[in-house]
């Protein structure tokens, strides 16, 4: 489904060094949603090569420039789950092997797979969660909900099913030992991005937090790498608040028309979802206290060099706090709808 000339346009560029995108790129602040889309592939392309994975891995440039382009095709456009979140999640995951020295934790092919993983983890997302594949019977539950994470799994489906496509394995070069390693390890990382798993294993996370990362130990690899996926697919929450406000804004126009949807099968959305119940700042610091905090704080229990990220998550709480001030004030008063220009 991709365009020939679009291959061939990427194949004969240069892979640019990634300072064409600034000397802040690979710093944690940088926020990637500032990349135009059209430079995105190129951008994919250049985070590969620095990552050193394109020797390492004797990947081939044509291979790969077809695999991006399947990638990002492959992502429809809701307002939050698409290319643009696939392509923030991978330049995070970028930053975690650039900041973080992680080739001391973790093994070559584990870092591969983690960078993989974070460009396919969404593919072919509809904008409506697994709760919804469930209640409106849709075709990804008929085929997965007997084992649970339907989105995750049909996300693994679809970045086997670009691999698997001619010209566009990226692995072709591998052993056969390896290249079994590496899905099986794409798939798990994968299946970890879905919260129900998350939920599951944070208080490992913690515990794991609290003893330190032992380097020997294949149930803390197997940790870790589930770690840096969700840190990575929330990293939206780690970036400067003009950012953290922007998604906001995507999260909340894809859960209320997948309420909106619900409502029209005769279903009571959650309130999160409901655009007549949802109170966004309320929702936005639960979120934050529950889900995305916890995260930053055990990634900066494992590697110092990640605080300033824990940091900007609990600046970016503290202006959901604000906000919320400032309705109770004005409620005070009357209780139009707000804006949230902070
Ligand atoms: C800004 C922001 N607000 C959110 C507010 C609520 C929720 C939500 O699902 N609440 C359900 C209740 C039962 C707890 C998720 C939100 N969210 C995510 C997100 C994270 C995910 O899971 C991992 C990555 C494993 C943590 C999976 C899917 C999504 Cl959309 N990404 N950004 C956001
Ligand atoms: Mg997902
Ligand atoms: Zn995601």
């Amino acid at each position: 489904q991709i365009s020939p000339d679009d291959v061939e346009r990427l194949l004969h560029r240069e892979i640019p060094s990634v300072i064409l995108w600034g000397e802040e790129f690979n710093k944690f602040p940088f926020p990637p949603r500032e990349i135009p889309e059209p430079e995105s592939p190129l951008c994919v392309l250049a985070m590969f090569e620095d990552l050193g994975f394109i020797s390492r891995w004797r990947i081939r440039k044509d291979t790969l420039v077809r695999f991006v382009l399947m990638v990002k095709k492959g992502y429809r456009n809701p307002p939050y789950h698409n290319w643009t979140h696939a392509f923030a999640v991978a330049h995070f995951c970028y930053l975690c092997v650039k900041n973080l020295n992680l080739q001391n934790s973790l093994d070559d092919m584990e870092l591969l797979a983690l960078f993989v993983s974070s460009l396919g983890h969404d593919l072919d997302h509809r904008g409506t969660n697994n709760q919804y594949q469930m209640s409106s019977k849709s075709v990804l539950a008929a085929l997965y909900s007997s084992e649970g994470s339907v989105m995750e799994r049909h996300h693994f489906a679809q970045t086997m099913c670009i691999v698997n496509t001619e010209g566009c394995n990226i692995f072709e070069n591998l052993s056969s030992k390896d290249y079994t390693t590496v899905l099986d390890l794409v798939r798990d990382i994968i299946l970890a991005t879905d919260l129900a798993h998350h939920l599951k294993i944070m208080n490992s996370l913690k515990e794991m937090a609290k003893v330190g990362f032992d380097t020997k130990n294949e149930r803390h690899h197997s940790l870790l790498l589930c770690l840096l996926m969700t840190a990575s697919d929330l990293s939206d929450q780690t970036k400067p608040w003009d950012n953290t406000k922007h998604v906001a804004a995507l999260i909340y126009r894809e859960f209320f028309s997948q309420g909106d949807m619900e409502k029209s099968l005769g279903q009571k959305p959650a309130e999160m979802m409901d655009r007549e119940r949802a109170r966004i700042p309320d929702l936005q610091i639960g979120f934050l206290d529950h889900i995305a905090l916890p995260v930053y704080k055990v990634l900066a229990d494992l590697f110092p060099a990640s605080e300033i990220v824990r940091d900007t998550v609990v600046d970016n709480r503290r202006h959901w706090e604000k906000i919320c001030a400032l309705i109770k004030i004005r409620r005070g008063g009357s209780c139009e709808q707000m804006s949230y220009d902070q």
